[in-house]
C-alpha cells in the first residue's frame, strides 16, 4: 500500500514510455512531420475534446464532496475555456474552419478512446475515472518535458508545431497537470493492492488508446 501515480506508469513503463516517444511526437518535435497528418490529428483532437469534456462533468455527476465537485469543475472549465478556445485558433490557423470542425467523421481511434474513458467513469468509480483521464493530462505535460529535453527538438520559427509545443509545456497547463498527480497521488495512497492491480489495469488501457491516437495521426485513418 502507499501508492503514488509513478507507480501507474512503472506498472506499463513500456506502453508509457511508447506513448510518449511515438513517432508522431517525435516528427512533431523534428518539424518533419506531415502536414496532414498534423491536420488530421488537429480534427480528430477537436472531436476528442468535446468528449473529455463530457468526461470532466460526469466526474462532476460522481463526486462526493465538494472539494470533488470543484476539481472536476476546475478540469471541465480549463477544456471548455482554455484547451478548446485554442485548439479552435490552431484549427483556424490551419485552414480548418469552425463549420467544417462541426460536422466532421469521427475516426475509430477517437471513438474508442473517448467512449473507453466514459464508460470506464460510468461502471467505476470516480477514481477509475481520473486514471482513464490521467494519460491525457498528465502524459501531455511529459511529452512537452520530452520534446524539450531531446537533441533533435527544433523549436522557434523552424517549427510550424512551435505553438503546439508551448501550450503543453505553459506554466498554466503545467499547474494543471501537476494538480491532477496531488489528487492521483493522495487516493492512491489509500488503495489496497488488489485495488491498484485494477486501476494499472484502466491507466494501461487508456495508454494504449493514446498511442492508438497518435498512430491514427500518422496514418490519417479515419
Ligand atoms: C488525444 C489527446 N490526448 C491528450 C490531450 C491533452 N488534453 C486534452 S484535454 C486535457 C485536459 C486539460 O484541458 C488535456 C491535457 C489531447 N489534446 N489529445
Amino acid at each position: 500500500m502507499g501508492y503514488r501515480f509513478k507507480d501507474l506508469t512503472a506498472a506499463c513503463h513500456d506502453d508509457w514510455r511508447a506513448y510518449l516517444e511515438h513517432d508522431f511526437v517525435r516528427q512533431l518535435a523534428d518539424a518533419t512531420l506531415e502536414q496532414e497528418a498534423f491536420r488530421h490529428y488537429l480534427k480528430q483532437d477537436y472531436l476528442f475534446l468535446v468528449h473529455f469534456a463530457r468526461a470532466y462533468a460526469l466526474a462532476a455527476y460522481k463526486s462526493r464532496s465538494l472539494a470533488d465537485l470543484r476539481h472536476a469543475h476546475e478540469g471541465l472549465k480549463a477544456i471548455l475555456d482554455l484547451e478548446l478556445g485554442l485548439h479552435v485558433g490552431f484549427c483556424r490557423d490551419w485552414g480548418i474552419g469552425e463549420e467544417e470542425l462541426d460536422g466532421l467523421p469521427e475516426a475509430r481511434a477517437t471513438m474508442a478512446y473517448t467512449r473507453y474513458v466514459l464508460d470506464t467513469g460510468h461502471r467505476g468509480d470516480l477514481l477509475d475515472l481520473h486514471v482513464a483521464l490521467a494519460p491525457c493530462l498528465v502524459g501531455y505535460g511529459e511529452i512537452a518535458d520530452w520534446i524539450n529535453g531531446r537533441a533533435g527538438t527544433l523549436r522557434g520559427d523552424a517549427n510550424p508545431y512551435d505553438a503546439w509545443i508551448a501550450m503543453y509545456e505553459s506554466d498554466e497547463f503545467q499547474a494543471a497537470r501537476r494538480a491532477e498527480e496531488a489528487w492521483l497521488d493522495a487516493r492512491l495512497a489509500e488503495v489496497t493492492p488488489r485495488r491498484f492491480e485494477e486501476l494499472a489495469t484502466v491507466f494501461r488501457d487508456a495508454t494504449r488508446l493514446e498511442i492508438d491516437f497518435w498512430q491514427m495521426g500518422l496514418d490519417c485513418a479515419l
